[in-house]
């Protein structure tokens, strides 16, 4: 007789539903003002968030989209919204990220909602950061985009500016403008990002993003340092609760 071992294949999607829920089921309680993120990880926290809301499972939570995109899903499940204008105080922020250091330090902004996402989380006095664990990476800025806002107006020459930074000058950078069916991308804000990228590990990513910040036509960039309080990380194992260091 031979014994058949059944091993069950997760799926990504399946890896970011689980985290998605998981963040709404231990960190949302009735009454709370939530900033609620963007992407493929977070749309699965505002489709649970409806659900609750919906099966009366919560009650009083309103929500502030971090982008048009998470606005249109979030009304679509009947979510409260608000802003930071009306509510300035935001108990808890969910959101995804593109990488997560050992630091809970983050790049974040591949899907272009890195200011809204900074302006919102920046104000949360919990942000709960959702990945996969294809996010954790040692150095930041190595497995893809640092992704830079920037206004329209004379953007080659902000990008110029960019790729002349001394924090970056060991890294081998190089600049591209963020496209969309053969148009340059624009943000929620109606502006540009332009996407750096390095060969070689940024040395001080805190100067570095300092610098980045300082040059003028720079809206905001990607870099989140010191911001998130907690990651949940899904894999195959289950799901891991990062806390950040005191
Ligand atoms: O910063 C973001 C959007 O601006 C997202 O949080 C980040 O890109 C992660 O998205 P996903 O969960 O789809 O991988």
């Amino acid at each position: 007789m031979s014994t058949k071992v059944e091993t069950k294949v997760i799926s990504r999607e399946d890896l970011k539903k689980r985290v998605g829920y998981k963040a709404v089921d231990d960190y949302v309680h009735s009454g709370m003002v939530v900033g609620l993120g963007t992407g493929s990880t977070a749309y699965y926290a505002i489709e649970r968030l409806g659900q609750k809301l919906r099966e009366g499972e919560l009650h009083n939570v309103v929500g502030i989209p971090t982008s048009t995109k998470t606005e249109l899903q979030s009304k679509s499940l009947n979510i409260p919204l608000t802003t930071l204008d009306t509510h300035p105080v935001v108990e808890v922020a969910i959101d995804g990220a593109d990488e997560v250091d050992e630091k809970l330090n983050l790049v974040k902004g591949r899907g272009g909602s890195l200011l809204r996402e900074k302006l919102i989380e920046t104000e949360a006095k919990k942000l709960v950061i959702i990945v996969d664990d294809s996010k954790l990476v040692q150095n930041l800025g190595m497995t893809g985009a640092v992704p830079v806002e920037v206004i329209p107006f004379c953007w080659k020459h902000t990008m110029r500016r960019l790729l002349q930074l001394e924090s970056l000058a060991e890294c081998n950078v190089s600049a591209t403008i963020r496209s969309e069916k053969d148009s340059i991308y624009v943000t929620d804000n109606n502006n540009y990002i332009v996407d750096l990228f390095v060969e070689r590990p940024i040395p001080d990513i805190s100067l570095a993003g300092r610098q980045i910040s300082d040059v003028v036509g720079v809206v905001e960039h990607g870099i989140f340092l010191n911001m998130a309080d907690v990651c949940l990380v899904s894999g195959t194992e289950g799901i891991r609760v990062i806390e950040k260091e005191r």
